[in-house]
């Protein structure tokens, strides 16, 4: 069983390496164009663990009970796909072998779903996955979040509920699922470690039944006293 406090320790001499070595963000607001969100300043929780942890499953449950839009960033990149769009087929081999598909067609896509949706509050589900994501984000839209959920569960529970997911997925095989929990300790706990350095991380122990991690995760949204 990982132990994710170990795992953030040691992807934290990585992440202090990206930061120094100031390659963090590639803005693709160079021109100052402004994002389209920046008038509609919605609120933002992202959803962060890693594959398999219960992101989706609990994110169904908040919007239910806290009226929030659920927005997957991997649902927008198979939509993406599915739809026979020019980045389709990067798209699909990306998510094959378990690797992040460059932030600028994610971001492109996490902005047009807030655009189309009148709801001002939105749960981000699986974003930003890397340091890339996270800055190009913040950079992009202007959006920091309000905070993040962060559903710590072990590789061999989310390995034995990948396997179980049955929906078809290409990547939902033994060897992309371990391609893409390397992916998320090389990549996404820097993230998860950035905004636990800002006080923003709300951690949910994921390896519970449903129900149980569903009543840590609504305490979490509970408005403070
Ligand atoms: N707490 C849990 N206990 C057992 N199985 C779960 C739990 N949460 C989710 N699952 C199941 O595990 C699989 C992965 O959950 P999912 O929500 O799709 O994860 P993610 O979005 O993080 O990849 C699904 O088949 C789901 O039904
Ligand atoms: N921000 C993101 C989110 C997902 N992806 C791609 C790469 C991921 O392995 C796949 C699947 O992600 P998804 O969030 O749907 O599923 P898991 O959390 O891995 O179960 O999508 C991405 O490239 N960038």
């Amino acid at each position: 069983m990982l132990n994710i406090s170990r795992q953030i320790s040691s992807s934290r001499q990585r992440f202090l390496h990206i930061e120094l070595m100031g390659t963090v963000v590639d803005s693709s607001n160079k021109e100052g164009s402004k994002s389209v969100l920046s008038e509609k300043k919605p609120k933002v929780v992202f959803v962060l663990g890693g594959p398999g942890s219960g992101k989706g499953t609990q994110c169904a449950n908040i919007v239910e009970h806290f009226g929030y839009t659920h927005l997957s960033a991997g649902d927008l990149l198979r939509a993406e796909i599915k739809s026979g769009s020019k980045n389709g087929t990067m798209i699909q081999n990306m998510i094959s072998e378990g690797i992040i598909v460059p932030s600028e067609v994610t971001i492109k896509l996490l902005e047009k779903a807030i655009m189309e949706n009148e709801n001002d509050k939105f749960l981000i589900d699986g974003f930003p996955r890397n340091e890339e994501n996270r800055a190009a984000f913040e950079s992009v839209t202007g959006i920091i979040p309000e905070f993040v959920l962060f559903f710590d569960c072990s590789e061999e529970e989310m390995e034995k509920r990948l396997l179980g997911r049955n929906q078809g997925r290409v990547d939902d095989n033994i060897e992309t699922i371990r391609k893409r929990f390397k992916v998320f300790v090389d990549s996404s706990l820097a993230v998860i470690e950035y905004y636990n350095s800002k006080g923003k991380v709300k951690k949910i122990d994921a390896g519970k039944p449903v129900g149980e991690v569903f009543e840590a995760v609504k305490a979490a949204f509970a408005p403070a006293k």
